[in-house]
């Protein structure tokens, strides 16, 4: 099992930060403060943040925020990437200050794409209390819910996150768009923790640099109560409510301020690693998942 626990955050870029609070608070059912050194939090728990949005341009996905369990594991990992000569860069105290953690170290995976290794992070303990009533989410020693990022250069990221970060597949979909042409890989990974997968790769590259990321509430009525808001402030739906075939998640998506897509799901699986067998399944979903709705504006 991977040392690392669990997606403890992402971070994000975009151009203006009010349409991302406005964004959470209004449609994911978020709280949102300032962050210190500047940047916006956004609490879906009893953290301080698990979104953290800063100002800049473009607006991308900008990093992924891994949680190792202590020192001693955190100083372990790094030893692993020195040993497999992978650079990494420990971050100072007004980084670790802005993410909430004693320390912090980043590195890019062969795509490109960075993340933040990170150990002890800050509570406070305030209470989630939702602007939206009643949405708890589905967090915990889970971590936020997972991440998919591009990986054109499939290879080097599967053996990149096998090797030198721990992950391991807990499925594999070869997605064929035309069904006699080549496939699209794209392989579910998890960490120390039970969700089904926290990180998945694709094969194709993103401009936002992020497929999407998957937020999980306890009770499907707030799947739906969400979408109703999706609607009401008119975001753009990405695929129709469906049923995931691989983790059994009840899910619609829609596109995030900073382009990339959120999936807002209900019901995903918890596995215990030790009886599970990493199969390859051949369909997206048991029924719905319309990823054509993309294309339309809903
Ligand atoms: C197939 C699947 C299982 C579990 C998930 O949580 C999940 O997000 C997916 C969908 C993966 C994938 C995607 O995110 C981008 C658009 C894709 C490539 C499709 O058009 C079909 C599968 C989709
Ligand atoms: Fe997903």
């Amino acid at each position: 099992m991977s040392e690392i626990r669990a997606l403890s955050y992402f971070v994000a870029q975009i151009d203006d930060l009010h349409k991302w609070r406005d964004y959470a608070e209004n449609v994911l059912g978020m709280m949102t403060s300032e962050a210190p050194g500047g940047g916006l939090y956004i609490k879906m728990d009893n953290r301080p943040f698990r979104m953290l949005v800063v100002e800049g341009a473009p607006d991308r996905y900008l990093a992924s925020g891994w949680e190792l369990g202590s020192k001693p594991a955190f100083d372990a990992l790094l030893e692993k990437l020195s040993s497999k000569q992978v650079a990494f860069e420990l971050q100072s105290a007004e980084f670790c200050h802005q993410r909430g953690v004693n320390e912090a170290a980043v590195l890019f995976d062969p795509c490109g794409n960075r993340h933040e290794l990170t150990w002890g992070y800050l509570s406070d303990c305030e209470p989630f209390v939702s602007p939206q009533g009643v949405p708890r989410f589905l967090t915990g020693d889970m971590g936020l819910g997972h991440t998919v990022l591009p990986a054109p250069d499939f290879d080097a990221c599967a053996a990149f996150y096998r090797d030198v970060l721990g992950f391991a597949i807990s499925d594999i979909f070869n997605f064929r768009p035309d069904p006699n042409g080549p496939a699209i890989r794209i392989h579910f990974m998890h960490c120390g923790n039970a969700r089904h997968h926290s990180l998945a790769i694709a094969e194709y590259d993103v401009p936002s640099k992020c497929v999407h990321v998957m937020v999980e509430v306890d009770s499907m009525t707030e799947v739906g109560r969400a979408h109703d808001r999706r609607v009401a402030h008119k975001v753009p739906l990405s695929a129709t409510l469906g049923q995931h075939l691989n983790d059994q998640m009840t899910s619609f998506y829609m596109k995030t301020p900073s382009g990339f897509d959120l999936e807002y799901g209900w019901g995903g699986l918890q596995v215990d690693w030790d009886k599970h067998t990493a199969f390859e399944f051949t369909k997206v979903s048991i029924w719905g998942h319309d990823f054509g709705a993309g294309q339309q504006e809903g």
